[in-house]
């Protein structure tokens, strides 16, 4: 058993091609407690994502949170599951297709596009495999994450060596970090949110509620927050909204730390409280609709906005597979792989005439060198 693993019968007349991996957080395989038991062990017990002694955290994680906290989350999960699974998965397959798509027409080598999840499948171990397998010579990553933070980008580069190390050939490799303030994708979201606009009318006010995380991470040098920022204030600007128009807060509170503060649950209460009556809420940072956008602001925020005297909190859906957000991914890909030949020469000359190339090939002698 070799130490290294290799393509399946590789062979030196193989065509390379480019393998783009599109990840995000990733989802349970159902909405049940034994599913989520195995999901949150695998994603909590990331240390990006909890940053504290490891062995406190076993015992905290495996004594008393994956005992309680599986049982609560499926039953969230249960009230946005689909027909095909989880919006988050589902989403995913639909944001792939697009950009293989787009991809194919626009690129003259050979492209290979698979989706992989952090957490739980299809994993990320599967997609580079795939990748691999179908002839990926080089590859960039893409996570579908608009604003970098170690415990979400910097997790998954994590995922990506850990399983490049146990290759024998090791792809060339490029990494997507952020596209916080691309103008396509800001462009993006004031598209989606004038439409919203149009039909629904203006709100009092709108909140762009961005995923949160301790406090900690932030002063001890993620830079996430400030992304999130400045994302939230390209796009006002680019709406023209006045100051009281607009807020940023965070959400997702997991634990007893403090997190990135304003939080979206306590001031959507407040701006209830206030007298407000209609509140917008857009998440910027989710690139697809999940668990966090669905149940816990379309759902649970807008229980919080009623209960305390609001009428109206309406949730502007994240970008998803709309056209301009695919159109605007594919971009970002076809930036991020330039320079890099599409195929070598051989390969091109294959591609007009590839019966010859073979030829050729074999009479240099090097056509196959495994198996066979
Ligand atoms: C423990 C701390 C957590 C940190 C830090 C964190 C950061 C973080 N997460 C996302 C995006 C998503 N998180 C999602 C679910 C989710 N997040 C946490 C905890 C932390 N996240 C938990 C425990 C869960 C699971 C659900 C639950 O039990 O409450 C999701 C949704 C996945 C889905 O299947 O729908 C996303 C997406 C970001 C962007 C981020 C930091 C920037
Ligand atoms: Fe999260
Ligand atoms: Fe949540």
């Amino acid at each position: 058993m070799p130490m290294y693993s290799s393509k399946p019968n590789a062979r030196h007349d193989d065509v390379p091609r480019l393998g783009i991996l599109v990840t995000n957080l990733g989802t349970p395989d159902a909405p049940t407690t034994p599913a989520l038991r195995r999901y949150l062990a695998e994603f909590l017990g990331d240390p990006r994502v909890v940053e504290i002694n490891r062995v406190l955290w076993w015992l905290l994680l495996h004594g008393v949170i994956l005992r309680t906290r599986p049982k609560k989350s499926a039953a969230a999960y249960a009230e946005v599951w689909e027909e095909g699974g989880s919006p988050l998965l589902t989403i995913g397959k639909d944001q792939v297709a697009g950009i293989d798509e787009r991809l194919q027409e626009r690129l003259d080598g050979p492209v290979s596009v698979k989706l992989a999840m952090r957490y739980g499948n299809p994993s990320i171990r599967e997609g580079l495999q795939a990748l691999r397998d179908e002839g990926a010579e080089r590859i960039l990553v893409l996570p579908l994450y608009p604003q970098y933070s170690a415990t979400t980008v910097g997790s998954t580069y994590d995922a990506v060596f850990d399983e490049l190390k146990k290759w024998r050939r090791i792809p060339e490799l490029r990494l997507i970090g952020q596209y916080h303030d691309d103008p396509a994708y800001i462009q993006a979201l004031v598209n989606t949110i004038r439409e919203h606009r149009e039909t629904n009318g203006k709100p009092e006010k709108m909140l762009f509620s961005f995923h949160g995380m301790p406090r900690r991470y932030l002063l001890n040098g993620d830079n996430y927050h400030c992304q999130c920022q400045k994302t939230a204030r390209l796009v006002a600007e680019q709406l023209g909204l006045a100051d009281d128009e607009w807020q940023v807060t965070f959400q997702s509170l997991f634990g007893r730390e403090v997190w990135l503060q304003p939080y979206t649950d306590a001031t959507v209460k407040s701006l209830a409280e206030s007298g407000m009556k209609t509140l917008d809420v857009i998440c910027p940072g989710f690139s697809a609709d999940c668990l966090e956008t669905l149940e816990e602001i379309e759902g649970e925020n807008a229980e919080i906005f009623e209960d305390n005297g609001g009428e109206h909190l309406r949730y502007i859906r994240a970008l998803n597979a709309r056209d301009d957000h695919l159109d605007m991914l594919t971009d970002l890909v076809v930036d991020h792989i330039q320079g890099w030949p599409e195929a070598d020469p051989a390969i091109k000359r294959s591609r007009r005439d590839p019966q010859k190339t073979l030829e050729r090939a074999r009479a240099m002698g090097s056509s196959q060198w495994m198996d066979e």
